[in-house]
């Protein structure tokens, strides 16, 4: 329109980097981060990032290369989501459950300038520099240490030659340093690996802006008021902690930061720390609500909690809100930024009885205010399924909190952006309030005699069972029916249940073509990131060949 100048005055690009800058002035003396005897504040976090940045920057890293990070979730990880941008360039934060050949793969793929290693996972790091060292350039070691840990040398493992510490790097860092802003709030600021459930981990790029947004959407999305008392379960390393670490600091929050992840610990944090949000993989919640009668105590107040990365059993949800928790649900992929949908909880809900609501917050939801629009689309036609909660379609996500791209992968890219949306792999439906659910994984669904049987809606049935502590539900090839379900089941300790059991619990509650025809009582295998690795499962159930016989008619 006449009149408008696009300039510096009224367009900046977007990145989280200025929610460090502002908690810095508006949060200085207030606690940021804290992990035992150790703790900043926002004041002191910003000045060690910027030293940080300022010495990344004098390694000769340059805007857009690739600094990457193997370690849990200490002090230096979440101080590494801001002094990496700050230097301009891009991080990579790498699953510290891979083996030393993996993280030479991903090193190798992302041309990684610098390796900052946390000590206990040194010979995994020290093993893929070997690897490496053989075809291409390896990347600088820095070694985090524990805080007062003096000498570099770790147990059995002493450091290589020129390998740096992280403490130094701080200590020798320029405070006037200037941090590197994004030239386009489109430029990357994040590769993200993807948990390799499927095939095998893509690079996925975040933006300044997609990360920008997808933070603030989540402090939303957590009803996070400012200076909430964060603790991190959800490991930094998946999609930056579904961009937490920025979220925390847009709202001047505390971090509580932890090594393990042990329901004692979480609830030792609540307790110490006044948490006031944390977050976790079902599977998280799975172990809380498990845990010995002596180990949950009842909360000092609500504990918001935000689950997603896989899908919740209703009955995890319900266990956790007789606790005391406030459970949250949202639903994405790595290449959504992590949290795309959220459960929008409804007034009306609160009159239903608990376990229909269970049902009802298990649902993946509507897109969050950061994303455009989530739909459930036929993916030949793209037309959006009826919302009758019945027609089976495929997730697609459009908006600015999608990926940029795979790195070095344009086919792919091209591929699941076709007809302009993100094709998402995932099966779902739409129900009559908009709400969407996820049925299963496209590569999970199970055909059986020719009707579409939903895993996950089969796991979370099975779940209630009383003595079941884990499920997971594959398809087994049949010559007759096609398939059939088979549940790998793993029960409590103490309980017992036989397949028998579990089958006629199942067809109590379902119709019976949706009962498993298999239960097979077996730990189930999973990711670092709390999926289970259902092609592990794939292959058991398939070795065990076919139920029915061919020509033979209905069992
Ligand atoms: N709330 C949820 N409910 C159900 N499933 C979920 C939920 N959140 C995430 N998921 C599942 O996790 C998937 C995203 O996983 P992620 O991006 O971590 O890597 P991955 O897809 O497991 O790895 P790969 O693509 O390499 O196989 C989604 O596509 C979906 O199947």
């Amino acid at each position: 329109m006449e009149g408008s100048i696009r300039c510096s005055a009224n367009y900046v690009p977007l990145s989280p980097i200025t929610f460090l800058e502002r908690s810095a002035i508006v949060y200085p003396q207030r606690l940021s981060l804290v992990m035992g005897d150790v703790k900043y504040t926002w004041s002191q976090t910003h000045h060690r990032c910027t030293k940080l940045a300022s010495s990344i920057v004098n390694l000769g890293v340059s805007p857009l290369h690739v600094v990457a990070v193997l370690a849990p979730n200490v002090p230096a990880m979440y101080e590494l989501h801001f002094a990496v941008p700050m230097s301009g360039a891009v991080l990579c934060t790498l699953n510290t459950r891979h083996d030393s050949a993996m993280v030479a793969l991903l090193l190798k793929h992302s041309e990684a300038k610098i390796l900052f290693v946390d000590y206990q996972l040194l010979d995994i790091a020290q093993g893929a520099l070997k690897i490496l060292s053989k075809t291409t350039n390896i990347p600088q070691l820095v070694l985090i240490l524990e805080s007062g840990q003096a000498s570099p040398d770790t147990g059995n493992n002493s450091s290589p030659p020129g390998t740096l510490i992280y403490e130094n790097l701080i200590a020798d860092g320029k405070l006037d340093f200037e941090a590197r802003r994004p030239k386009d709030e489109w430029d990357p600021i994040a590769l993200n690996y993807t948990s390799g459930t499927t095939s095998s981990p893509k690079g996925v790029i975040y933006s300044h802006r997609g990360a920008y947004l997808n933070a603030l959407a989540g402090a939303l999305l957590n009803e996070m008021r400012s200076m909430p008392v964060y603790l991190w379960c959800v490991p930094m390393f998946h999609c930056n902690g579904w961009c937490l670490p920025w979220a925390i600091a847009a709202q001047g929050g505390t971090n509580i930061c932890q090594r393990n992840v042990t329901a004692e610990g979480i609830f030792d944090n609540i307790f110490q720390h006044k948490v006031s949000h944390m977050g976790g993989a079902p599977t998280v919640l799975n172990m809380i609500i498990n845990s010995p009668l002596e180990v949950r105590k009842p909360l000092p107040e609500k504990v918001s909690v935000m689950t997603g990365g896989a899908p919740p059993p209703p009955e995890v949800i319900f266990r956790m809100e007789e606790l005391g928790f406030d459970v949250v649900h949202s639903y994405g992929l790595t290449e959504t930024y992590g949290p795309a949908t959220v459960c929008t909880g409804q007034p009306e809900w609160d009159d239903l009885p608990r376990d229909e609501q269970a049902k009802i917050k298990a649902r993946q939801g509507v897109n969050h205010l950061g994303l455009d629009a989530v739909d459930i689309k036929d993916p030949v036609t793209m037309e959006s399924v009826p919302a009758d909660a019945k027609t089976i379609g495929e997730v697609m996500f459009r908006g600015n909190t999608v990926m940029n791209g795979y790195l070095k992968n344009l086919k792919e890219t091209q591929d699941v952006f076709k007809g302009g949306w993100f094709r998402s792999g995932d099966l779902g439906v739409k129900h009559p309030d908009g709400y969407i659910e996820l049925k299963d994984r496209s590569k999970d669904i199970i055909i059986s005699g020719g009707e579409n049987i939903s895993s996950i809606e089969l796991e979370g049935v099975i779940f209630s069972h009383p003595a079941v502590l884990e499920a997971a539900v594959v398809a087994r090839p049949d010559d007759y029916w096609g398939e059939t379900p088979c549940a790998f089941v793993k029960l409590k300790e103490g309980h017992t249940a036989t397949a028998e059991e579990i089958i006629q619990f199942c067809q109590n509650r379902l119709p019976h073509y949706m009962a498993p025809r298999t239960v097979v009582f077996a730990d189930l295998p999973k990711t670092s990131t709390g999926k289970t690795q259902k092609f592990i499962l794939k292959e058991k159930a398939k070795a065990m060949g076919s139920l029915t016989k061919k020509k033979t008619s209905r069992l």
